[in-house]
């Protein structure tokens, strides 16, 4: 039995994070932090207990699928027990609770910011038998099993921060990349709710081969552009060749939106993950202002949209107080 007032609690925040960031489709992500410190991302609590439970709160919490069975955040709790038996490592007697800050189907990397968060309690709790790859390939599994097709691009930044690339191995399942830290990321959802799978359907299956030398060129050259510090060159290839003709039909006011996102010096625009949050890129707040005004006003379609001006969060998921 679990002495209740001896029972320990870890609690961990996981950041929103956009995925393809445009030129790496699948391959490159980028973690957010609104830069009026609001906590832009879900946390999970794991505390001591006799019987598995989960619980729910935040803004979004009513979206969720009812039943703690289909909480992904369970899912994950079963997979790392399995995985604790499985290492000979003892099990976890334990609760959990999810603040559900992020929309569903928002684009903002909602699911990986649960899962991830759910890893990291759930393993910093056990006394960290797991490493950073190791976790990294558990976080996109589930992921996986949610949206219908692995990719780290969201669960890898919304764990390690930063702006990361996957390289497709096991080991160093991603690489960080340098980023500019003058560079502003004003992402607007809007209210709407897109499902990933159903995103990732109406892509084509092939593509042009002058589209592939494309989309290798443009990864090519941007992971240069960041190491060498070349910022007008990493902004010339943020162009997605991949998705956002397909996917634009789902957002209404998307081709206004880039209009006038690049009218007011936007570096770059796009579509955050499977959309329908959007991103522009500016290297002047008063840019960046305007352009979120102008969001707020014509992208938004509904009650629950929001946006947020941001800068890359470095430090990616977190032990909470
Ligand atoms: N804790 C959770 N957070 C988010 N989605 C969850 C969670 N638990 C279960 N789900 C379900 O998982 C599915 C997630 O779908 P999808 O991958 O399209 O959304 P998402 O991860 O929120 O999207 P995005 O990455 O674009 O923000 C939904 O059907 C949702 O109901
Ligand atoms: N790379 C994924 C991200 C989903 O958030 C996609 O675009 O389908």
């Amino acid at each position: 039995m679990v002495d209740t007032a001896k029972a320990r609690t870890t609690r961990a925040f996981a950041p929103a994070s956009i995925g393809n960031v445009s030129l790496g489709f699948d391959i490159l992500g980028a973690a957010l932090e609104p830069i009026d410190a609001t906590l832009l991302g879900d946390w999970v609590e794991v505390k001591d207990a006799d019987t598995f439970s989960l619980s729910v709160d935040g803004r979004f919490a009513d979206r969720l699928p009812p039943g703690t069975k289909n909480n992904i955040v369970t899912r994950c709790f079963e997979f790392f027990q399995q995985a604790l038996i499985s290492h000979n490592k003892p099990s976890l007697s334990v609760k959990m609770h999810l603040h559900k800050a992020l929309p569903i189907g928002s684009g903002l990397g909602s699911s990986a910011s649960s899962i991830v968060a759910a890893f990291y309690a759930l393993n910093d709790h056990a006394g960290r038998p797991f490493d950073e790859d190791t976790l990294l390939v558990m976080m996109g599994e589930l992921e996986g099993q949610i949206s219908g097709s692995v990719h780290y691009d969201n669960v890898a930044p919304s764990y390690l921060g930063g702006m990361t690339l996957m390289t497709g191995q096991q080991r160093t399942v991603c690489s960080q990349l340098p980023v500019f830290d003058d560079w502003y990321w004003v992402a607007c959802y809007s209210g709407l709710s897109v499902s990933t799978a159903a995103a990732r359907d109406i892509l084509p299956r092939q593509y042009e081969l002058s589209t592939t030398l494309t989309f290798g060129r443009q990864i090519g050259v941007f992971v240069h552009a960041l190491h060498s510090g070349d910022k007008a060159l990493a902004a010339s290839v943020m162009q997605d060749v991949i998705a956002e003709k397909h996917r634009k039909t789902l957002l209404p006011k998307f081709d206004e939106a880039r209009a006038y996102s690049m009218s007011q010096n936007a570096l770059g625009f796009g579509i955050s993950g499977s959309g329908p949050t959007v991103f522009a890129v500016t290297n002047k707040l008063d840019d960046a202002k305007r352009i979120q005004t102008w969001l707020n006003e014509h992208y938004i379609q509904n009650e629950d949209g929001f946006s947020h001006i941001c800068r890359i969060d470095t430090a990616g998921t977190r032990i909470l107080a």
